[in-house]
């Protein structure tokens, strides 16, 4: 058998498999026995209520808070017993709601700061490692709007592009997996456009999980739609049929 009938095998049908994830906390269960499924290059946006688990599905998923139990596989990958820093490593990204840059370094130094570190470069090797740092902070200022503020402190920043480079930070790491809480929160309508138009560029090389209240901007953005209510799926599909959904209606949109 070669590797190509091998890997072909092996190709995991969905980049993130969430089944049965359950979280309590004091015996309230925010999540509940939810299952969920990604695809690559897909966006994905998580809406509900507040209190809905939304976050909280989140902080499931990135590690920073533990399962009672439920499996959540990233490429076939259990990460439900990783720690958060092999979360990362293993490819999966998470942008706070509120950004947490370096506001006395420049947009550059942001970047630069964020790129992976590789172990034990020295002489030649570094001096060629640097010039490939600087190629892919170009690239990813491009990618976020900000190539002609690289010099600029990130203090004097909009709140947009603050969030912006928030991104960037993340995107150098090259992510396959990226998950934004509620992105676009106190941006203006012409950052929230190019925000979506940011989101749709980056997924070529990967999938986004969005928690989102802004409805013009999930109908921008959104592949398919996740509705969560009490820790559980409401409704999920496209975002004309979750708009649909009476009982979406009801518990969220109506409001
Ligand atoms: N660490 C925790 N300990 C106890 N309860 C928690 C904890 N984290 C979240 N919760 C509770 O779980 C529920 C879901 O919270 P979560 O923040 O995930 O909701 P959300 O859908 O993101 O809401 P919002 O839209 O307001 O951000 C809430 O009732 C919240 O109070």
């Amino acid at each position: 058998m070669n590797a190509q009938v091998i890997s072909d095998q092996m190709a995991p049908d969905f980049l993130l498999a969430v089944e049965g994830l359950t979280v309590s906390f004091d015996g309230f269960k925010a999540v509940d026995d939810l299952s969920f499924y990604v695809d690559e290059n897909e966006i994905r946006v998580i809406i509900g209520p507040n209190g809905a688990g939304k976050t909280t599905v989140l902080d499931l998923i990135c590690g920073r808070t533990k399962a009672t139990s439920g499996s959540v596989k990233f490429k076939n990958t259990e990460l439900t017993k990783m720690k958060e820093y092999e979360i990362v490593r293993a490819g999966v990204g998470r942008k706070f709601q509120n950004p947490s840059i370096y506001e006395d370094l420049t947009v550059f130094e942001n970047l630069e700061i964020s790129y992976p570190k590789g172990r034990g470069v020295v002489g030649a090797l570094a001096f060629k490692r640097d010039g490939a740092v600087k190629a892919r902070v170009q690239d990813i200022a491009e990618t976020i709007f900000l190539a002609d503020l690289l010099n600029q402190r990130a203090e004097y920043l909009s709140h947009g592009q603050k969030q912006w480079l928030e991104i960037g930070m993340l995107l150098i790491q090259d992510p396959e997996l990226l998950m934004l809480d509620e992105p676009v929160a106190g941006m203006s309508v012409a950052e929230r456009k190019k925000t979506a138009e940011l989101l749709n560029r980056i997924i070529k090389d990967r999938s986004v999980i969005v928690i989102e209240h802004d409805m013009k901007f999930v109908e921008d953005i959104a592949h398919k739609v996740t509705v969560l209510h009490q820790g559980k799926i409401l409704s999920e599909g496209t975002m004309a049929k979750v708009q649909a959904d009476p009982k979406v209606v009801e518990v969220y949109l109506g409001h």
